[in-house]
Order: C-alpha cells, then sequence, then structure tokens
C-alpha cells in the first residue's frame, strides 16, 4: 500500500451508516458550492478558504512553487491546464512536438525546474512563507521523497486530489467532494527508521533519499506518530552505550538495520520491532529493560532478523523479546491483531470513514452472503458482519489470513469464513459452483484487480460491488470493465488516506444494471 499515514476518533455510527440513502439534491448542491469535506463532517469553504490548522499556507502566498492554472496527474506529472498543448503531461514527450513545445515554451520554462520527466523535482527547493505563524516545516522535505504535496497547503492538496480523481473517474459519474483530515499531521499509525552511521562512526537513523540508498537522518517527521519518532530517537541514543554497531549496507557489517514501530490509534499499544542481521543481540536484556525504563509505554518487542541483502525491510525469522509479540487495535467497534508482517491501514481516523461508508454504501438489509475479497486480515468482513448474513473473505497472504481467523474469534464472530486463495481463481471456483452473493467488497493493492476476478463478478452478478482503491488508475481500468459488462458506476467518493503524500484512496458503489 501506498504512502504513509492519525488524527483519530471520529467513530462513525454504524446505525446511521445502515440507514444511508442517496444524497438528496440539496444536499448534493450544497457540498458543490461549498468544496471539501473533512472527517467530522465540516466543510471546507473553497471561498473563506479555511486553511486546515497549522498548514502551511506558502502556495497561496508565495509564488515559488505555485501550481495555480496548473494540476498533478496521478503520476505527480504536471498538467498545464492553461496550455493548448494537451500532451503536456506525457512523460519524455518534450522533443515529440516542436510546435507544440515553443507554444509552451513561456509555460515550460515556468515549469522547467519544477517537473524532471514529469516528476516532481525534489532538486526545486520550495521556499517557505516565513509570515505564516502556524506553518510548520519539513526539513526534509527535498530529500525525503516520501511527501510529495507536503509543500503546498492542506486546502491545495485536496484540491489536487480532487481533480486527479475527478479527470479519471468523472466520465463513470459524479465524484462527491474528498473526505480529509481535521489534523493531517502525524497520522501514520506504523514508523519505519533505517539506521546507519555518519562518517564519524556517529549512528543515524532516518529514510532513504529519494531514489538512493543514502540515509538522511530524521528527528521527527510531520505525518508520522510523535511517540514513534520518540521512541527511535531513545534507540539511537542508547546505541553508543550498549556498543551495537548499526548495519552497513556496502561492507554487511554491522548489526541494528532497521527499526519499525505500530502504535494502536485507540489502545495505545506500541509494538517495536528491531530489525537486525543476525539473531545474536548480547546485550538483549539490558537493552530491553533500559528501552523500557525511558518508554514504559512500550507494550511488546520483537527481533527480526533480515540478514539477507535486500531492499525488503523485514526478515522472515522472528523473535519476541518482551510481551505478546503483537499489538491490539479497535477499528469501527472490532478489535484487531496487528502483528508485524500484518497489512494494517496506516491512518486509523481516515480508515473508519472508509470503512463505515462502504457499508453504508452497500445498503445492507441483514440477509445478505457478501465477499471480503482481498481481505487483509479481516477488517472490512468483520466490520460488516453485524449488517449481513454471511461474510466469505479471501486473501493470499497465510499470515494475514491467520490474523483473520483469529480475529474473527477474538469478536466473537460466527458468520464469516477466511480463505487463504488468490481472489480471482477462489471467485472463478464461486462462479463455476454458481453460488449466490448479493454485494462483493473488494479492495485490491495498487495494481488493482484482475480480469479473472472481474469477469468471476460478472458471472456471479452480485447486485453490488463496493470497490476501495488506493490507486485511481487502475480503478479507472476495472471500472471500465465492469461498466462494459453490466454494472454502472453510483456513487465515487474520494477520501484523503495519506494527507502530504500525492495518494488518494476512492470507494465506489457500483450495482448491477436492471434487466
Ligand atoms: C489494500 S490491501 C487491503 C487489505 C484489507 N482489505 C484492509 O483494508 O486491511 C490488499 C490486500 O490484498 C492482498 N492480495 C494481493 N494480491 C492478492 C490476490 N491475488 N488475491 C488475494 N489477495 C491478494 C494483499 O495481501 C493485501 O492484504
Amino acid at each position: 500500500m501506498p504512502g504513509k499515514s492519525e488524527d483519530r476518533k471520529n467513530q462513525v455510527d454504524n446505525k446511521q451508516a445502515r440507514n444511508d440513502k442517496p444524497q438528496k439534491d440539496a444536499d448534493v448542491q450544497k457540498e458543490k458550492i461549498s468544496g471539501y469535506k473533512f472527517s467530522n463532517g465540516n466543510i471546507l469553504s473553497n471561498k473563506q478558504g479555511i486553511q486546515a490548522k497549522n498548514w502551511n499556507s506558502r502556495t497561496e502566498k508565495n509564488n515559488h512553487i505555485k501550481i495555480e492554472g496548473e494540476n498533478l496527474d496521478h503520476n505527480q506529472v504536471g498538467i498545464n491546464k492553461n496550455s493548448k498543448n494537451k500532451n503536456f503531461h506525457k512523460k519524455n514527450d518534450n522533443n515529440k512536438n516542436d510546435n507544440n513545445n515553443n507554444h509552451n515554451k513561456k509555460n515550460d520554462n515556468k515549469n522547467k525546474n519544477k517537473y524532471v520527466n514529469g516528476k516532481r523535482n525534489l532538486n526545486d527547493k520550495p521556499k517557505l512563507n516565513k509570515t505564516d505563524k502556524n506553518q510548520q516545516n519539513c526539513p526534509v522535505i527535498n530529500k525525503c521523497g516520501g511527501c510529495q504535496l507536503l509543500h503546498v497547503s492542506y486546502e491545495q492538496q485536496l484540491k489536487t486530489k480532487q481533480k486527479q480523481v475527478e479527470g479519471l473517474l468523472s466520465k463513470f459519474a459524479r465524484v462527491e467532494p474528498i473526505i480529509g483530515m481535521n489534523n493531517p499531521y502525524h497520522y501514520r499509525n506504523k514508523v519505519h527508521a533505517v539506521f546507519d552511521h555518519d562518517r564519524k562512526g556517529n549512528p543515524i537513523s532516518g529514510v532513504y533519499e529519494a531514489g538512493t540508498h543514502r540515509v538522511i537522518p530524521v528527528e521527527s517527521c510531520l505525518i508520522e506518530d510523535e511517540k514513534a519518532d520518540e521512541i527511535i530517537g531513545t534507540i539511537r541514543g542508547m546505541l553508543k552505550s550498549f556498543k551495537i554497531k548499526t548495519y552497513d549496507e556496502d561492507t554487511e557489517f554491522g548489526l541494528l538495520r532497521h527499526v519499525l514501530i505500530r502504535k494502536g490509534y485507540h489502545s495505545g499499544e506500541i509494538m517495536v520491532v528491531l530489525v537486525l542481521s543476525s539473531p545474536v543481540f548480547p546485550s538483549k536484556n539490558n537493552f530491553t529493560k533500559a528501552l523500557l525504563k525511558q518508554h514504559p509505554e512500550i507494550t511488546t518487542i520483537v527481533l527480526n532478523v533480515n540478514n539477507k541483502k535486500t531492499s525488503m525491510v523485514l526478515g522472515e525469522k522472528e523473535q519476541v523479546i518482551y510481551g505478546k509479540g503483537f499489538i491490539e487495535d479497535s477499528l469501527c467497534g472490532k478489535i484487531f491483531r496487528i502483528s508485524p508482517k500484518s497489512f494494517y491501514q496506516v491512518n486509523t481516523v481516515q480508515t473508519e470513514i472508509l470503512y463505515n461508508k462502504a457499508i453504508q454504501l452497500a445498503g445492507l438489509s441483514g440477509k445478505e452472503t457478501i465477499v471480503d475479497a482481498y481481505c487483509g486480515i479481516g477488517t472490512i468482513g468483520l466490520i460488516a458482519s453485524d449488517h449481513v448474513n454471511k461474510v466469505i473473505g479471501v486473501e493470499l497472504n497465510p499470515d494475514a489470513v491467520k490474523d483473520a481467523k483469529t480475529n474473527a474469534i477474538r469478536n466473537n464472530i460466527k458468520n464469516v469464513d477466511f480463505y487463504n486463495k488468490d481472489a480471482g481463481e477462489f471467485m472463478r471456483q464461486m462462479a463455476v459452483q454458481n453460488e449466490c452473493v448479493e454485494v462483493v467488497f473488494m479492495d485490491p493493492p495498487r495494481a488493482g484487480s484482475d480480469e479473472v476476478f472481474l469477469n468471476s463478478v460478472c458471472t456471479l452478478a452480485p447486485q453490488k460491488v463496493v470497490y476501495i482503491s488506493c490507486n485511481p488508475v487502475t480503478l479507472e481500468r476495472d471500472l471500465k470493465y465492469l461498466v462494459k459488462n453490466k454494472y454502472e458506476v453510483k456513487r465515487i467518493i474520494p477520501v484523503d488516506m495519506f494527507p502530504g503524500t500525492e495518494h488518494v484512496e476512492t470507494v465506489v458503489l457500483i450495482t448491477r444494471v436492471k434487466e
């Protein structure tokens, strides 16, 4: 899943979700006029130009990175609205059409430093607006590459994402206003730091510089959980006294490679995963004691051994050295077990909104059999289980399926079955057996679904498909397929799960055309 991703506590009432009806015209009109919807239901007015608290407004006030008249498409490729050259945004297209190039000379020059091969140029250093008191400033914005939109105000970020989704999907149905966050900072419940050392041999931790394996030191990150960043800083500070060397990718010498922290937004439980190059951790007990003394809030510590020359963070082997080896957190009223390797949405506040919205769109009566395809640890299906007769979950990752089954037992949910299968193949089998399914929830990875899956959906012919997507490009492709095969798109709602980054989640309601 893309990108990184917390201000949370906006549980949406499930009862309200069950009673969802398409919005009345007046409501729709109100939204059209007013602009961007926030987690708590507030509307961000375009005219009033309300800035989400603490987001810098340098875009509006300072022309250095102004993107007026210019959009970013799904690949952060510049699309110049003022230009007559519709191909401006095409990657590496600069020399193909001289006329158009000449025509766009002014705009091209204006944009020359902003985009390299169509991607935002990290060397084009945005200047900060020193007069904005609320501005929060990321010192590594030009190097990290994780936050492609952090240099513009939150309002502008939402507008950009809205336009991206509209550009790709408005041909299917009206794209409703994007649901943004009240506080788009420090939302990521999962934080990863790579460890290295500086030229003097001092330990550093942070992120890889965009496109390289050079580590840029990061003390704190505007989108990461603050406690997690604090714990990472403590670990870094303890290394010298415990004579723990950080791992060097070139020499393959040293012990500590990465630290991964996961925090339960509601539960407050904290898991620290120390990724080591060797299972031998000489000062393990004393290190654990010292870390817990400084951070008694840590609920579990896991050693993960990754001795491969790989860019993957986690290795196969794990050893729990403190606590239960996983954390639990609640999501839409259900408890979920989160292990070091399980997929779990990184922005809990927006996930609750997204999942409740998805269930609301399905308009469930309590009698349905539903499929939760690409179900991960079973979140959507288990949350929907109170509103349906039967849930069938399918997921490729065996660890996630194990967690999903444990989560069903943990929540005392009996009307669910989880299968460890490829979703397409599983659906094909269901279609062959002529199974009856009323609603399919699908939440595939960025690559989207595949033809076997979509074809089987069309054969199974559920009344409704609720598609949750983290990539509007593959979503568009898959919607085209469904629309050609007796389905129509009814609702499209973008949800900002990843503020500061270019990524956007979208939930879509698709219904079977009546014959
Ligand atoms: C975007 S995640 C969604 C997980 C879950 N719905 C959630 O929100 O937590 C996509 C999931 O699809 C799974 N996956 C990827 N390819 C798959 C396939 N071919 N068949 C079934 N599951 C697959 C991944 O392991 C991952 O858990």
